[in-house]
Order: C-alpha cells, then sequence, then structure tokens
C-alpha cells in the first residue's frame, strides 16, 4: 500500500471510534484523549511513541489494504502501550481473545522475546478467513514459536473454558464480541485464569463515546448493541467485590482489571 496522505490516515485512524452514529443527535462529545490518534495531539504521540518494528507496521499495512473491517486492530500506539504492558509487567503468558489478524498478538509477542519457554500468547479467532490471515502474518514474523494461534468460537464452544487452567495468565486482553466480554469475565474468574499479579485488560469500553450515554437515554434501540453490552460489562464490573479497576478514556475506552489480593 503506497504510504500517501489518505492512507497515513487511515492507518492512524485505526481503532479510534471511526463509527457510524445512528441519530446525529447521539453524536458523543469526544474528550481530549478520545479518538485523539486523528488530532494534532494523536499525531504528535505517534512522532514521539517508539516506533513499532518494521514488521509489525507491514502487518498493519496489509491489514488496511486487505480487510474492510481493518479499524478492528488496534493504532499503532495502542499496540506499542499493550507491548510496553507486557514489557513492564514482566508477564510470560497472555491470552487474547479477539486475534483478528494477529496485530496486538505480535505486538505483545515482541516483549516476550527471551522470557524462557513458557513465555506464550495464546490467542483465539472465531473467522476462518481473519484466522488465515493471522496464521500467515505469524508464521512469516520470526515470533511465531512465541504466539499459539487457536480457531474457534471462544464463546459457543467454549474454548476458554476448555483452556488448562493449570496455566495461569498474566495479562488477558479482551477484544472480540462485546456480547461476551461479561461471559469471559465471569469463566476468567470462576476458573481461576488470572495469575496472582495478573489482570486483564478490556479493550473498547466507550465503544466510540455511546457507552456514557447509554445511562441517561430513553430510547436504547438507537444505539449500536455493543454500547448497551459495553455499559452492562463495566456495571458488572464496576459492582465486583473480587476486583478493582480502572477506565482509561484512552483509545476507545480501556479497562484494565486486577483481582482483589485475598487480604485487601
Ligand atoms: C476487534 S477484533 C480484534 C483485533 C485484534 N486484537 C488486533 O488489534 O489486531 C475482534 C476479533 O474477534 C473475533 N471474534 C469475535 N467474536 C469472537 C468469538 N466469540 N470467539 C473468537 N473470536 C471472536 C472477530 O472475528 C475479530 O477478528
Amino acid at each position: 500500500m503506497p504510504l500517501n496522505r489518505s492512507n497515513i490516515l487511515r492507518l492512524i485512524s485505526i481503532k479510534s471510534g471511526a463509527f457510524s452514529f445512528p441519530n446525529s443527535s447521539l453524536k458523543p462529545k469526544f474528550s481530549r484523549f478520545y479518538r485523539s490518534l486523528n488530532s494534532q495531539d494523536g499525531q504528535y504521540a505517534i512522532a514521539h511513541t517508539t516506533k513499532p518494528s518494521p514488521y509489525l507496521d507491514s502487518v498493519q499495512e496489509k491489514t488496511v489494504s486487505s480487510f474492510a473491517m481493518s479499524r478492528m486492530m488496534v493504532s499503532s500506539v495502542q499496540g506499542s502501550f499493550l507491548k510496553f504492558l507486557v514489557q513492564t509487567s514482566k508477564a510470560k503468558r497472555v491470552l487474547e481473545i479477539g486475534a483478528f489478524t494477529g496485530y496486538s498478538a505480535l505486538c505483545m509477542a515482541e516483549a516476550l522475546q527471551g522470557r524462557g519457554p513458557d513465555a506464550k500468547v495464546v490467542t483465539l479467532e472465531k473467522s476462518e478467513e481473519y484466522f488465515k490471515a493471522a496464521k500467515e502474518n505469524i508464521e512469516s514474523s520470526g515470533l511465531g514459536h512465541l504466539i499459539d494461534l487457536k480457531l474457534g468460537d471462544a464463546r459457543e464452544i467454549d474454548i476458554v473454558s476448555n483452556l488448562d487452567n493449570s496455566v495461569k495468565y498474566d495479562l488477558i486482553f479482551l477484544d472480540a464480541d462485546k456480547g461476551g466480554y461479561i461471559h469471559y469475565y465471569n469463566i476468567i474468574l470462576e476458573r481461576d485464569l488470572l495469575s496472582d499479579d495478573g489482570f486483564i485488560v478490556a479493550d473498547n469500553v466507550l465503544f466510540g463515546g455511546h457507552v456514557s450515554q447509554v445511562p441517561k437515554a430513553k430510547d436504547l434501540s438507537q444505539f449500536p448493541p455493543p454500547a448497551k453490552h459495553l455499559h452492562a460489562f463495566n456495571e458488572h464490573v464496576a459492582n465486583d467485590e473480587k476486583t478493582t479497576q480502572i477506565l482509561l478514556p484512552c483509545f476507545d475506552g480501556i479497562m484494565l482489571i486486577q483481582k482483589k489480593a485475598s487480604n485487601a
């Protein structure tokens, strides 16, 4: 893909909340951070963030030129954020629900290099088309030994329920169907899949600025379904005594969730 101005804008607008608004009166008022990758601040952030590897850039470019739904992929700054989280938390075992073309899994796998034989990103994808693309991207990355890509519906055939729970995960990235988040969250806690210091990173919890409007809305039919699911998820987690959480109004909204220590 040629890196002309419109392609660069497509690349930097990925995962920045570029959703359609069913009713113009519901157009969210974006916060300073929100959708910021399209803004001057966002471009400044890109310029002052360590550059992703050329391989990651090539996966992102290929995804943008091959898939109409390329905006599902995290932005380069968010990918760097995920890599930074894996690096600084010293995570070894990562679980991702929602691989798409493998970009975010590859970002996190880069941080696992040199962390020993247990280091792995397990990533789940239900679409055969996206699975095939992710497989190709992972195989030619040189990081294949660090990524276990699984095909299947994480909810219906319950891949998450069938994971070996003798293995705990240090970071679990929720990035698949938004209606499944409560299910994944409950299963993760019930099956004790998080390590003691492990945490969940749930993406899109503000979903294009719609989610925060759900509580005061009179007519929920005007909202995209993920907004209602994500509001239910955010409430579910906020009301759960077993965990602590931070909702960060950056990117498309990220929630970081940790189990409370048993003595807390
Ligand atoms: C937002 S995209 C993931 C983007 C990816 N994490 C990235 O940043 O490169 C969500 C992906 O989850 C997949 N997905 C949706 N529901 C799923 C399910 N129940 N089980 C497994 N994958 C699912 C979709 O096919 C899609 O590829």
